[in-house]
C-alpha cells in the first residue's frame, strides 16, 4: 500500500517547524527520514500517524492503516513479553504473536516480566508489536537506538519482509539502520515563522 505525503507542514508546541514536504512511497519500498537534532522527524511522523494535527497538506491513506513506533516504547512494565503482545494483537483484531517473537529472537524472553528486561530487549519488543499489528503501513522513530548489531540486523530482516509483503515503511533515524532505501533530508523544509493563531498556536511558548 501506498503512503502519499503532499505538501505537508508541522508545528510543534505551537511553532511551525517543517513545511513543504511532498513524499511518495510506493507499496513495497521505505524512505529513510534524515535531518539534524530537532529538525521535526518526530513530529513530522506523529503527523502522519494521527498523532497530531497537520498545518497543512493531505496523508493517504487513513491512519488506520498504520502502524506507528515510537522513541518511548509504551510497553506495560507489569506485563510478560508474551502478554505485551497479545495485547497489542488484541487491540489490532490479530491473535498470532508467535512470528513476532521469533522474528526479533524473543521465544527466549517470552514469559520475562517486561520491566526486567534490557533498554535493547524493550526496543525489540517494541518493534515486534508492529508485526503484530498486521497493519501495512510502518512509520518509526529511530527504531535502532539500543539495539546491538545482531538485533539491527534482524530490525532489518523484518523490515524487508514486511516490504515484500506489500508494507510500506517511512523510517526516521540519523545513524544506519540497516535498511536501504532512498534518503529525504528534511534540512531544506525548515519553517519560515508564521502567525499560527486560529491553530491553538501560542506564540511558541508551550
Ligand atoms: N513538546 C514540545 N514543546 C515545544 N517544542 C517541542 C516539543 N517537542 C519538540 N519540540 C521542538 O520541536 C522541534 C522538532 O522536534 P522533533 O522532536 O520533531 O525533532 P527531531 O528531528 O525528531 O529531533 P531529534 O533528531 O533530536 O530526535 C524541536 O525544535 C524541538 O525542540
Amino acid at each position: 500500500m501506498a503512503l502519499i505525503l503532499r505538501d505537508i507542514a508541522v508545528a510543534r508546541g505551537g511553532v511551525p517547524v517543517l513545511e513543504g514536504v511532498s513524499a511518495r512511497i510506493e507499496t513495497g519500498q521505505a524512505l529513510i527520514l534524515r535531518g539534524p537534532n530537532g529538525i521535526g522527524k518526530t513530529s513530522l511522523l506523529r503527523a502522519v500517524a494521527g498523532l497530531q494535527p497537520l498545518l497543512e497538506g493531505t496523508v493517504e491513506p487513513d491512519t488506520g492503516q498504520m502502524a506507528y513506533g515510537a522513541h518511548a516504547d509504551g510497553i506495560k512494565a507489569q506485563m510478560s513479553v508474551a502478554e505485551n503482545l497479545r495485547f497489542w494483537a488484541g487491540l489490532h483484531g490479530t491473535s498470532d504473536i508467535d512470528a513476532a517473537l521469533t522474528a526479533f529472537s524473543l521465544d527466549g524472553l517470552a514469559g520475562r516480566l517486561a520491566a526486567t528486561l534490557s533498554a535493547g530487549q524493550k526496543r525489540r519488543v517494541g518493534l515486534a508489536r508492529l508485526l503484530v499489528t498486521g497493519r501495512p503501513i510502518w512509520l518509526l522513530d529511530e527504531p535502532t537506538v539500543s539495539l546491538d548489531t545482531a538485533s539491527t540486523a534482524l530490525f532489518g530482516q523484518a523490515v524487508d519482509a514486511h516490504l515484500r509483503r506489500g508494507g510500506t515503511a517511512l523510517i526516521a533515524t540519523h545513524v544506519g539502520c540497516g535498511i536501504d532505501a532512498p534518503v529525504l533530508d528534511l534540512a531544506p523544509y525548515k519553517a519560515k515563522p508564521r502567525d499560527l493563531a486560529g491553530f491553538g498556536g501560542n506564540g511558541g511558548f508551550a
